[in-house]
């Protein structure tokens, strides 16, 4: 094992020095994008100004017979299209898949300067990420690539979730994780075939009750993905690194996957996936704090002075804790308005209520 002292060195002579601490970029929505596709990819540069981040995606939903075309195409897009402050990322394929290598070697020498973050899908453990992050610190070294290349890892095997908090502390490039919910299902042998999202089948039902325990009994659907959310988002804050929700399958269900995406924001998820143009408005309200929210959070702040004591405001009782709360809050908004001029107006008008 390497030493603690050794961690922030580059794995490569030459390789630019890793990032002490992951910069906290708006990543509301991580735009999924098949580049080989050339009605998707003709729209690249239209949406990139209303997306936090664009994704080039060359593993699942790629055939296997457009991998090259994909590849190939995220090179062509990556080179040709002025993406603003919007981030561009990429999915790459499998470790364990015959185009995995390829797609690190000429993504990493093309266009490894354009690159902010690199997807890896179905990471089992920290072994994962060591090979990557090696392999890329001898890429960037070759390409001669100034800035590190940043590593987000899916959740979506049982043995990546057996392995979650090593994984998200396994190199200073990592950047955060999302959860697969659809591998995941796969891998734990779940019986639901849907991507994300509930299951009318997963509930709770009222006691007994009523005449000899005869009357209707309500049902509760619960959050199959609770417990995974839960303990990705512990893993991630323990270790710096930012959490998101990933797909949401069911593309026309608007209102499920904006409820399954607020439950990941509540939670602490910082972001989800979007698949289809439909789901980047949703993101992007969901993931951007109310302003009523905002105002409330800036008020406590304001009564909590140094941030230490009690105080009672509209009946009720604020303290250090709430106070941090409320930074939370405060930060995040604060970061998204710096991006989204609408966000900043919406925000300074709460503020003055
Ligand atoms: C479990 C996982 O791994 S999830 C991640 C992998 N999956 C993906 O990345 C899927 C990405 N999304 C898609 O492939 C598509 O959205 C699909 C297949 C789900 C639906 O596609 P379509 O049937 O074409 O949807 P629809 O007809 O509503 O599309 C409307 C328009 O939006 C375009 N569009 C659809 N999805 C996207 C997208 N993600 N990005 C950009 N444009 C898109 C379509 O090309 C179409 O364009 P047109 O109006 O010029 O014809
Ligand atoms: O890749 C995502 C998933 O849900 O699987
Ligand atoms: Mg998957």
């Amino acid at each position: 094992m390497r030493s603690p002292k050794d961690f922030f060195r580059p794995l490569a002579v030459g390789a630019p020095t890793p990032v002490r601490e992951v910069p906290f970029r708006p990543s509301r929505m991580i735009h999924f994008f098949d580049p080989g596709n050339a009605k998707m990819a003709a729209k690249v540069p239209s949406i990139a100004p209303t997306v936090d981040v664009l994704l080039g995606n060359l593993e699942d939903a790629v055939a296997a017979d457009r991998k090259e075309a994909a590849r190939t195409g995220l090179v062509e897009i990556a080179k040709t299209t002025d993406f603003g402050d919007t981030q561009l990322w990429t999915r790459i394929n499998s470790l364990d898949s015959p185009w995995a290598l390829d797609d690190l070697l000429t993504l990493v020498t093309e266009i490894g300067d354009k690159l902010d973050v690199i997807m890896v899908p179905k990471v089992e453990g920290a072994e994962d990420i060591h090979y990557v992050d090696r392999l890329l610190a001898q890429l960037e070294a070759k390409a001669g690539v100034r800035r590190p290349i940043l590593v987000h890892a899916i959740l979506e095997t049982a043995t990546g979730v057996a392995n979650v908090e090593e994984i998200a502390g396994a190199s200073p490039r990592m950047q955060g994780i999302s959860l697969g919910p659809a591998d995941l299902a796969a891998s734990r042998r779940m019986k639901t075939t849907r991507v994300g999202g509930g299951h009318p089948g997963y509930l709770v039902r009222e006691d007994p009750h009523g005449p000899d325990g005869t009357a209707p009994r309500a049902t509760f659907q619960q959050d199959l993905w609770h417990y995974t959310l839960a303990r990705m988002v512990d893993a991630c804050a323990a270790h710096g690194i930012l959490p998101y929700y990933g797909p949401f399958g069911d593309i026309k269900d608007t209102t499920a996957c904006e409820d399954q995406f607020r439950n990941a924001f509540l939670l602490g998820c910082v972001g989800a996936w979007s698949l289809h143009p439909v789901q980047i408005g949703i993101a992007k309200k969901v993931f951007s704090p109310e302003p009523a929210e905002v105002a409330w959070a800036h008020k406590v702040i304001g009564a909590m002075g140094d941030g230490t004591g009690a105080v009672m405001i509209d009946g009720k009782m604020q303290d250090d804790a709430t106070y941090k709360q409320c930074q939370v809050v405060v930060g995040l908004a604060d970061a998204l308005a710096a991006r989204d001029p609408e966000l900043r107006a919406a925000y300074a008008a709460a503020n003055e209520e």
